[in-house]
């Protein structure tokens, strides 16, 4: 079958881009893997896929698939590229959306400067919904981060656990240019206190507004930048006192924007949608 695309990135974060209103998708995991392959196929960090509303009060329905074929629950940049391909391509001409994840409801808004602010909805903080299995460590203070320990080979680091939807575990690192990204960063994905695996964090304090961050991705590897990765480490850094909304976030791949006023609170994801190119491929 022949596939009609549109090649993205917010930050350099990467996506293939896919109406599924106007065209019949139905593909397997290996044909999603295929797809992302950055030799055999188009090459993305994640697959994003357009489609009607399944419930009411929705526009949009947002599919999220990792490079390495698995649907996942959330993707923060791919939310900027999803608003900025409905507008592009007249599927809505609305510049504020709702649309309907696997786990909620998020609302991106197209900003007259040309980036998108995305309310992200509100973190997830207890450890069992993030899911992160604490047995063993002792309790959870629902009023301050509890950084907790995992052992990583002969070392253990200490992380904070936040879902987005999706599953985070960050961790403060003096220089993120010479954090253990490659190596801590898979083991701590496959870590089996996460049982849905888990994104993996690594957060350098510049100062209270301003963080570096590397993200490892469950699914994909280190991506350069990752949104939903950023609104877990401003999170985590303002439950531990070393952060105020807000936060800017240094990305490899370039600069997002994060506000969040406390516990029970929305967050606000803001920064860079780019369209790359158009294509078709025959899958
Ligand atoms: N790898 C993530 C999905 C993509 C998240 C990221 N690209 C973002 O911008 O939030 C996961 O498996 O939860």
């Amino acid at each position: 079958m022949k596939l009609k695309f549109t090649k993205m990135h917010g930050a350099g974060n990467d996506f293939i881009v896919v109406d599924a209103i106007n065209q019949q998708v139905s593909l397997s995991p290996e044909q999603w893997r295929r797809l992302a392959d950055r030799r055999f196929g188009i090459g993305a960090d994640q697959i994003l896929v357009v489609e009607r509303p399944a419930t009411e009060g929705v526009d949009f329905r947002y599919r999220i698939f990792n490079s390495d074929g698995g649907e996942v629950e959330q993707c923060g940049n791919g939310a900027r590229a999803f608003a900025r391909f409905v507008s592009e391509k007249g599927l809505s001409s609305e510049r504020s959306i709702r649309v309907q994840t696997m786990q909620g409801i998020i609302a991106p808004r197209l900003e007259h400067d040309g980036s998108v602010t995305v309310d992200m909805g509100a973190p997830v903080l207890a450890p069992a919904a993030v899911p992160f299995d604490s047995s063993g460590l002792g309790g959870w203070d629902e009023g301050a981060d509890t950084a907790w320990p995992l052992d990583i080979g002969d070392k253990t680091v200490f992380v904070s656990v936040v879902s987005m939807g999706n599953p985070h575990a960050v961790q403060v690192v003096d220089d993120v240019d010479s954090a253990p990204v490659e190596s801590s960063g898979p083991a701590i994905e496959a870590h089996p206190r996460f049982p849905k695996r888990v994104n993996a964090g690594f957060m350098q304090v510049v100062d209270r507004h301003h963080i570096r961050l590397r993200v490892y991705e469950r699914g994909a590897g280190e991506t350069l930048a990752c949104g939903t990765g950023a609104c877990a480490a401003v999170v985590a850094g303002i439950r531990r006192g070393l952060l105020d909304s807000p936060v800017r976030v240094s990305a490899r791949g370039g600069e997002l924007s994060i506000a969040w006023a406390g516990d029970g609170q929305p967050v606000f994801l803001s920064g860079p949608a780019v369209t790359v190119f158009e294509g078709e491929v025959e899958i």
